[in-house]
């Protein structure tokens, strides 16, 4: 039986719907490097604010503003200094009619008001500095100028108070946002658990290993494992056995480990297609989609396992998954849609009437030139800068029209 690209993609959307919303929520730490790029599941509330207390934003010397009032040039105001604050150490208390040197991010010590950074005090730079439990400080340091309240103060909570919403659920975490949870003091974060998937090829013909006459490197797994993983998948790679019994074993085996199983290859006419074989009397659905290259299509639901069945040609099998799981992956992780690009034609081009092509194109010098169709041209696949769709129905393109061009690699 034949269907439309659109059908396909309509069943297999309403097949995983069920599987993405099981997946509920996961905790990730603040610091993993899994965190980039993952979705909140609930909103995050933040414990600290932000800054996290009030802080320099100079070096220099925190004071209060009243003892300055009267600094000029022609009279500065000279003050002994207090003990100096570095970034981490504990607030000080300033003495009325005192300056203690601060650095950028230290604590304003309690007492002071504004700061004056280093190079506008009287001299420009630091005297000796005495920390606190490190002796006792001696040095003054003069000033030309009055400094009002609140000058060079970051005041705690100024960017987000404590207790505020830090990032609503389903906000989708770029680095920045990574950046915020650390600063509110959030140390694990709650975002949706990741989609595991059994990426399962099959065929006699592949090998890992010394390969024997007749056999082929296996370029799906690597190259679909590649996909998943760029799209926050967790996939486990596995080499099914060939005969349709050994490979409902391990289906079976399978889902209790994973969300999803991805089969690629052994679904099509032939005498050996174990997944087809396999599936079929268990209810899968195998059927030839009017798309080229990624005809031959299947998907199963064997009790709670979810199978998705791809054709072995590895370019079908990569256009299959580009065509039909990347967009909903794209979609749970919050990404917007792709947008096309739009050149001109370098030469003409056919496509069956009948039949969706997704061809392979080159874009060189703002034109683009579109190649072979053969979906075992795994290195043309390769090269290639972008993807044109060719829709039911249009037979010719011809040179110099405007095409739209959708690249694989976003
Ligand atoms: N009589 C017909 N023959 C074929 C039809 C058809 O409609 N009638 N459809 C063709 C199309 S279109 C495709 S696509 C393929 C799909 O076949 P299968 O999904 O059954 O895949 P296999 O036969 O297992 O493999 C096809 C091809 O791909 C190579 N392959 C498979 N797995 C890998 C891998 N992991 N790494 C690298 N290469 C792989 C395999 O050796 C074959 O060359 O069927 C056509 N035939
Ligand atoms: O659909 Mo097949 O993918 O044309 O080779």
């Amino acid at each position: 039986m034949t269907c439309t690209l659109e059908n396909h993609r309509a069943e297999l959307a309403s097949l995983l719907k069920p599987v993405f919303d099981s997946l509920g929520t996961q905790w990730l730490p603040v610091t993993s490097e899994q965190l980039c790029d993952r979705i909140t599941s609930e909103d995050t509330f933040a414990v600290l604010p932000i800054p996290a207390f009030t802080n320099s934003q100079m070096d220099g010397y925190a004071v209060r503003s009243a003892d300055l009032l009267s600094a000029a040039p022609d009279a500065p105001v000279s003050l002994p200094l207090g003990f100096t604050a570095a970034a981490g150490d504990p607030q000080l208390e300033l003495q009325p009619g005192t300056a203690s040197p601060v650095m950028t991010g230290a604590m304003i010590p309690a007492g002071a008001d504004t700061v004056i950074p280093v190079e506008e005090s009287a001299t420009g730079t630091f005297p000796e500095l005495v920390r606190c439990g490190h002796g006792t400080p001696s040095g003054q340091a003069a000033f030309t100028a009055p400094s009002p309240e609140g000058r060079f103060i970051r005041p705690a909570g100024v960017d987000l108070a404590a207790g505020a919403l830090v990032a609503p659920a389903g906000t989708r975490l770029a680095p920045a946002m990574i950046a915020a949870l650390a600063s509110s003091g959030l140390t694990e974060i709650p975002v949706r658990r990741a989609l595991k998937v059994a990426l399962c090829t099959t065929g006699d013909e592949l090998s890992n290993g010394q390969l024997a006459e007749g056999q082929i490197p296996d370029a799906n797994s690597p190259m679909l494992a590649a996909l998943l993983r760029r799209h926050q998948v967790e996939v486990r790679t596995i080499q099914l056995p060939d005969d349709p019994q050994g490979f409902v074993a391990a289906i079976d085996e399978l889902q209790a480990e994973v969300d999803l199983i991805v089969t690629v290859g052994g679904i099509s006419a032939g005498a050996y297609e174990v997944v087809r074989q396999a599936l079929s009397p268990l209810g899968g659905n195998f059927h030839h989609v009017a798309i080229q290259p990624g005809g031959p299509q299947g998907y199963a639901q064997l009790g709670d396992a979810t199978v998705l069945c791809f054709p072995g040609n590895p370019v079908s099998a990569l256009l299959s998954a580009e065509l039909f799981l990347v967009p909903l992956l794209r979609e749970f992780n919050g990404l917007p849609e792709p947008r096309p690009g739009h050149y001109p034609l370098a030469a003409e081009a056919s496509s069956p009437e009948h039949k969706h092509q997704v061809r392979r194109a080159l874009i060189r010098d703002g034109q683009v030139t579109i190649l072979d169709p053969g979906s075992h041209l795994v290195h043309d696949l390769a090269r290639a800068d972008a993807l044109v769709h060719i829709p039911v129905g249009v037979t010719q393109l011809v040179a110099g029209q405007s095409i739209e061009t959708w690249s694989m690699n976003v």
